[in-house]
């Protein structure tokens, strides 16, 4: 299978720490990908990298047999790739409903009608359980129903790869399961690629796990051998279970 995404040799580099180092990753289209590994391995850094946040040292990155290494954050949007930013980037005063057109807006082109953008809305909002609150104020949500809301906005830019980051951070034991529901139904449209620390949440979503230590890839596999791995047990696995 050609995979959607693809990096090689890709590293970066902050003053002399090598946040990334020398990294080939591939994600297959319709899987869904988990990336663990303890605080500071480069998890977000990685990703940062793959949708355009910060620019690598060295290497390059393809996508759906594009290069586009050198191709800036806003076009990968509009190429496909979702990145769900950390909280700080709902507006607290607009709406869910305002907050999800304006996530849909960046990937308007001319020829897209109003029509067509308030149904990817409401679809978005739909899909993740927030219909009902689409004229609450963002900043009146429950911290696990923003989450939802930044998910509803990645999803708002149909993307063919949603990265996700942390995302069941300080959500509840429910609200947790009611995540996994939703990632089983978003995979069957997108490719997910999650950075997660909750280690039963990557056990039961992922089909493979990429496990990083120290800017490299210690280890990729199914989630059943990446368990079984002794080196990953011992870098990670042991230290921290979420
Ligand atoms: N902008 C930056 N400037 C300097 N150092 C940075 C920067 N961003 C990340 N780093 C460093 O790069 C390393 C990797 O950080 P990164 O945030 O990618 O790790 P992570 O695996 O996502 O960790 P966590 O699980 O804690 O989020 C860390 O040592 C971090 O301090």
């Amino acid at each position: 299978m050609k995979p959607l995404l693809i990096a090689r040799n890709l590293s970066r580099n902050f003053g002399g720490l090598k946040a990334v180092d020398m990294v080939d990753f591939s994600v297959n289209p319709g899987e869904v990908r988990a990336v663990i590994g303890p605080n500071g391995a480069g998890k977000t850094t990685l990703v940062s990298l793959l949708c355009g946040r910060i620019e690598p040292s060295s290497g390059v990155i393809g996508f759906n047999g594009e290069d586009i290494t050198r191709v800036p954050a806003h076009i990968r949007v509009r190429m496909g790739i979702a990145y769900t930013f950390q909280i700080t980037s709902i507006f607290p005063n607009l709406t869910v409903y305002d907050n999800v057109a304006l996530a849909a807006q960046r990937t308007l082109t001319d020829g897209r009608s109003r029509k067509a953008l308030d149904a990817s809305v409401r679809d978005a909002m739909l899909h993740v359980g927030l219909t009902e609150r689409a004229s609450t104020p963002a900043a009146a949500l429950s911290y696990g129903h923003q989450r939802l809301l930044e998910i509803a906005m990645g999803l708002a830019l149909h993307p063919r790869l949603l990265i996700l980051d942390e995302p069941t951070q300080g959500l509840s034991d429910g609200e947790i399961k009611d995540f996994i529901k939703l990632v089983r139904d978003i995979r069957k449209e997108t490719t997910v690629l999650l950075i997660e620390h909750n280690m039963d949440v990557v056990m039961r979503l992922a089909d493979r796990i990429t496990v990083m230590e120290n800017g490299r890839i210690l280890a990729e596999g199914a989630p059943r051998s990446i368990r079984a791995n002794a080196k990953v047990q011992q870098a990670y696995l042991g230290t921290a279970d979420g």
